[in-house]
């Protein structure tokens, strides 16, 4: 859904200790991938916990546009009957994928090895985001893109009808190129190989695995090698979609900066290639009790008991960066509130989400009285024992930098007013009433 609706300015203000179970909802990469490779299996997966944010609803239309039939029977239970690889239809109208990156990106790599042209557009953030890394490898294939200026959207794609294999080494640690070729590849003959360097999520991976794609993955002194045999007959899969550790980060930083707090957030994938804010959490001192570690919907998953307690500033390693990209801004509000530096390195990546997201928390952080330190690629936050706030600051169209600045205020000696809280529900719809059951003073405000 592009466009956008009436701006929710939010205030939150200092708060009693957050107490109770946190239930965050499931996670948005793996609801965005059982909907786009339900679609291109043949017969009906069954869906479960899905995230209904409105970045996974645009990839619901999407799917409809280009032919599966995409049903709703309760609250996250959803099934998809697939057109099958190469099944796609081509759609009546512009497929607009709202604030959603993961949306545009992915589903661009599906429709690329399709006899079918298509138009993407997107909301006032995601026609700022770059395409071109995603435009770039699918050329190889044989794709033709036209778009605006720089890669912009909107674009139309032209798919390819007689798509060759392709061999591409991902040039930047991003998830969403690598899927965007593996999914232009399951249309193509023979074997797409996909390298990337730095490992970053992999729930494309193990997913088409559990569609009855052959894959393979290697580790070599290149990189992570993955190879995937093309036009496989996908086969429906029962997906039940783990809560999202991303999502379960704000309860968490929340709950660790609000004195005396100490709340459960059950479920959380512990995925290694999404774990990486909590071993920094860990890193910085925090009481985190991992408990019953087990498998659900193929992901390792634990409950989390977080209570309250001093933290220390660190130096978050690089290496460590795509296992917590989308994590950056609420660990910088945290930072915000510990003892000491937090210095994070080689976060590039963060200036192209759905904010320029080390301008965005800078610039917000300093107009509640913290000291922050930017380059190109980093951000350092300066911790301090009492954050001023009393400070109004722009999401810039972001639910994290949104989210953030809503934990950061549940702390500030002064009230934080976010002036549009609207984009909170692309991936947490449910984030004030999950917030304000725990204790947490938000509200929506009318100026
Ligand atoms: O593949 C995915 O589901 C995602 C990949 C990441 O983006 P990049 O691939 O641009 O790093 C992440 O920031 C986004 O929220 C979800
Ligand atoms: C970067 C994000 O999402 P997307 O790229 O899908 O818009 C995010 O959810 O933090």
């Amino acid at each position: 859904m592009s466009g956008h609706g009436t701006p929710i300015p939010m205030t939150a203000r200092k708060s009693p200790p957050l107490r109770g179970v946190a239930e965050v909802p499931g996670d948005k990469s793996i609801s965005h991938r059982a909907l786009i490779f339900g679609a291109m299996a043949v017969g009906e997966t069954r869906i479960t916990g899905l995230l209904e944010g409105q970045d996974v609803l645009d990839t619901a239309a999407a799917m409809r546009a280009f032919g599966a039939e995409v049903v709703q029977h309760g609250p996250g239970d959803w099934s998809v009957f697939g057109v099958g690889v190469g099944g796609f239809a081509e759609p009546d109208r512009v497929i607009d994928c709202g604030n959603s990156g993961t949306g545009a990106r992915l589903i661009m790599g599906a429709m690329a090895t399709c006899p079918i042209t298509v138009t993407f557009t997107g909301d006032a953030s995601l026609t700022k985001r770059p395409m071109g890394r995603v435009t770039d490898p699918l050329a190889l294939f044989g794709t033709r893109a036209v778009g605006r200026a720089g890669g912009r959207l909107p674009m139309t794609l032209v798919g390819a009808a007689d798509p060759v294999p392709v061999r591409y080494t991902v040039p930047m640690p991003s998830a969403q190129v690598k899927s965007a070729v593996l999914l232009a590849g399951l249309n193509a003959p023979g074997q797409t190989v996909v390298v990337e360097r730095e490992p970053t999520r992999d729930h494309t991976e193990r997913m088409l695995r559990g569609f009855g794609a052959e894959l393979t993955v290697e580790d070599t002194p290149e990189g992570r090698v993955i190879t995937l045999t093309g036009q496989p007959e996908l086969r429906p899969l029962d997906v039940a979609v783990p809560r999202d550790p991303s999502s379960a980060a704000f309860p968490v930083c929340a709950a660790l900066m609000v004195p005396d707090s100490d709340i459960l957030v059950p479920g959380v994938s512990q995925n290694p290639t999404r774990n990486g804010i909590y071993l920094t959490l860990v890193d910085m001192g925090a009481d985190i009790a991992f408990e019953n570690p087990r498998e659900e919907g193929g992901e390792p998953v634990a409950d989390l008991r977080v209570r309250f307690g001093p933290l220390k500033g660190v130096t978050v390693p690089p290496e460590r960066a795509a296992s917590m990209i989308d994590e950056y801004p609420v660990l910088a509000a945290l930072a915000a509130t510990a003892q000491g530096t937090t210095v994070m390195r080689g976060v590039k990546e963060l200036r192209v989400k759905e904010s320029d997201r080390i301008d965005a928390m800078a610039r917000g952080l300093e107009a509640c009285g913290v000291r922050i330190e930017e380059t190109e690629d980093s951000l350092t936050v300066h911790g301090m024992a009492s954050v001023p706030g009393g400070a109004t600051v722009a999401s810039h169209l972001d639910h994290r930098i949104a989210m953030a600045f809503v934990c950061l205020g549940l702390v500030a000696e002064k009230p934080i007013r976010v002036d549009d809280a609207s984009p909170i529900a692309t991936s947490f719809p449910l984030f004030e009433g999950l917030m304000t059951g725990l204790g947490a003073q938000v509200a929506r405000d009318n100026g």
